[in-house]
């Protein structure tokens, strides 16, 4: 059963439905605060037109598209729909290679179009390097370079164009990067393609539409001009939750586009919004007020720490969360169904990597080109471990009968054609015999046990080893030893010189398990209990400074040069991300700065609660009660 289709219709929702059933409105945009229910709106906009037009987009073959920022934000609104297929719900990347993937001829053009400009560009750079520049880089571009001439020269072999996430254009795979640039190209170029929009999707709805691509809001609002009898947009967001350096932020409205109000905030308790419209206040102002009636509000809790920025952050962190827990005066900071509810949010992922121990294979990425992939779990030198031998190692030991399901979709030798003329028996004996080694080396660990763990599974025939990865497999023969190697070569080899026990916290960490999360992660999510770190140290991010906001830290002349020119600074982007942590509890909220100086960081926290009075726990105090505590 769906949730958010259950919450009362607003008055926002009723406009939204009489500009769906009005075909002379091409356009509309949601902007509204955290909590007001935008998502909400978006789900019951899209069961409007299942249920009005449903069976015509049934028979024409057409779908309403509703586009979102990541990948659970997508499964959670088809879980609200419930898998209803006249609803197309899809990341931006892959709602483009949607529009895109049957025109092969028109992909393979664009490949050797963008490919030679591409090329032609890293050769000027290349022969315009100064004699400055050392022989590393100049050997990274001499290798892109090479690596594009082959790629290219092999396009007209290639049968079938496939969508990954690092292009390869010989083996017929258009990137990430490709994709964003080619479909709002093509969709703006081509009257075919703007057609090809509206006729298959003729509503299509954004959500998130603060940190959607420029390119790819240019191009939906292309198709709402030039398409105007036949297609309507409608954006959902929040200027003030764009956390993305590249997301459009504000989205400026056609003049036929219809501007949907939503005053109201549904989740968070008083003390919470409170807390929210008091950073807004310096933002854009906007002021929320609870949208529950008043037999529903509840007060909620804040509580605010300041911890010196020293070596035992960590274990006070831990002290602040049981402190919580004994002296809620509301009950909160306790497991929910025996599972913990508390979200920790951290500035980046190394502190997550250092608290659930996987920090060794964090620093093997990070430097690397892969880093991001690795935060979000799909860097593809790990997919062995992530797709397939950590979730055969679970199954082994809790869920036996998943094993042999798990392994004739993903075990080379159980494949048809492996099986035809050998023994059945004799190849579930020797898989059986490698799964025993591999949980061996996944139990006992050790130095180089990830190199270990992927030779005793690919000897026994458990995984289809990637090619690129074979090289990395002879510890002695490794490439990527040296300073001077590629630094995706440099990332593998340290990858496979981890223990492989560090994945364990990594893997808990991917799959949401782990009470940590990132700032950026948690767009869009709700939690009970939220706990934030402000902590510039651990995070060493350059966008982003705490310090910065709470004037603990001057801003550098170069900001401060932006900041009388109006434009977007340290401060603002911060500001923004604490908005969106802040705006995710359902129950109580504690903020955890750690500062250099403890006490201009209470002031500065005094300014900042002066209209909402709010206690303030010290490192002392919490040391105290944890010392009272393990006394008694
Ligand atoms: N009309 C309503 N009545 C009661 N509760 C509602 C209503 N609309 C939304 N909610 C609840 O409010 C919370 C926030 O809703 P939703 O996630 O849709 O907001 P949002 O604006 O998309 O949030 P954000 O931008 O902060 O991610 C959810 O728990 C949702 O169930």
């Amino acid at each position: 059963m769906n949730r958010r289709l259950l919450n009362p219709d607003t008055a926002s929702d009723l406009e939204v439905r009489r500009i769906l059933d009005d075909p002379k409105i091409s356009g509309f945009t949601m902007i509204a605060g955290a909590g007001s229910g935008k998502t909400t709106s978006l789900v019951k906009a899209l069961d409007h037109v299942i249920a009005t037009r449903g069976k015509k987009f049934l028979a024409n073959r057409q779908q309403v598209a509703c586009v979102t920022y990541t990948e659970i934000a997508k499964q959670e609104i088809e879980g609200d729909l419930a898998h209803n297929p006249i609803a197309h719900v899809a990341t931006i990347h892959s709602f483009l290679w949607t529009l895109i993937e049957p025109f092969q001829l028109d992909i393979r053009l664009w490949v050797q179009e963008y490919g030679a400009e591409r090329l032609a560009q890293l050769e000027s750079e290349l022969a315009g390097l100064s004699s400055r520049v050392g022989p590393k880089r100049r050997a990274e571009l001499s290798r892109s370079i090479a690596r594009l001439r082959n790629g290219l020269a092999r396009v007209d072999t290639v049968t079938r164009f496939r969508y990954g996430v690092a292009r390869s254009y010989g083996e017929g795979i258009v990137g990430h990067d490709d994709i964003l640039r080619m479909v709002p190209e093509l969709i703006v170029r081509k009257p075919l393609f703007t057609r090809v929009v509206s006729r298959r999707f003729p509503l299509v709805f954004v959500d998130e539409s603060q940190d959607t691509f420029e390119r790819f809001v240019r191009c939906l609002r292309h198709v709402a001009i030039e398409e105007r009898d036949h297609f309507c947009l409608g954006f959902f967001g929040d200027p003030m939750q764009k956390i993305y350096m590249q997301g459009v932020g504000d989205i400026a409205r056609e003049d036929d586009w219809e501007d949907v109000q939503k005053p109201e905030n549904f989740r968070s308790p008083l003390r919470i919004l409170d807390v929210i419209n008091g950073i807004r206040v310096d933002g854009d102002n906007l002021v929320q007020v609870s949208g529950l009636p008043r037999e529903k509000q509840r007060e909620g809790e804040v509580t605010y720490f300041v911890f010196p920025a020293d070596d035992r952050r960590m274990e006070r962190l831990e002290r602040a969360r049981v402190w919580l827990a004994a002296n809620s005066g509301i009950g909160a900071w306790q497991p929910l169904d025996g599972a913990d509810s508390t979200k920790i949010l951290v500035i980046t992922h190394r502190m997550a990597a250092r608290r659930l121990g996987f920090e060794n294979l964090y620093d093997a990425f990070h430097g690397s080109r892969l880093s991001d992939d690795f935060d979000e779990g799909r860097a593809w030198p790990l997919r062995p471990f992530v797709g397939t031998i950590l979730p055969l190692a679970e199954a082994a030991r809790s869920n036996r009968a998943a094993l042999l399901p798990m392994l004739r979709r993903t075990c080379p030798i159980l494949q048809p054609e492996a099986l035809v003329g050998t023994s059945t028996h004799e190849t579930l004996k020797t898989i059986s015999k490698g799964l025993d080694e591999v949980l061996g080396v996944l139990n006992t660990g050790g130095p180089d046990s990830i190199r270990r763990a992927l030779n005793v599974s690919r000897e026994y025939g458990l995984i289809e080893l990637d090619d690129r990865l074979a090289p990395f497999l002879i510890a002695d023969e490794a490439p990527g030893s040296s300073e001077e190697s590629d630094s995706l070569d440099r990332a593998i080899n340290a990858m496979m010189k981890c223990d492989v026990t560090e994945l364990n916290g990594y893997w808990s960490y991917i799959g949401q398990q782990s009470p940590y999360s990132t700032h950026q992660g948690v767009k869009g999510a709700e939690y009970k209990d939220v706990l934030v770190v402000l902590d510039d140290e651990e995070g060493r991010h350059f966008q982003f400074s705490y310090d910065k906001l709470f004037g603990l830290r001057p801003l550098s002349p170069a900001e401060r040069a932006r900041q009388s020119a109006g434009e977007d600074t340290t401060i603002d982007r911060t500001r923004r991300l604490l908005y969106v942590c802040a705006s995710r509890a359902t129950e109580a909220l504690a903020i955890v700065l750690i500062a250099d100086d403890v006490d201009a960081a209470i002031t500065a926290l005094n300014d900042f609660t002066a209209t909402r009075p709010a206690a303030i726990v010290t490192a002392e105090v919490v040391d105290a009660w944890s010392a009272a505590e393990t006394d008694r």
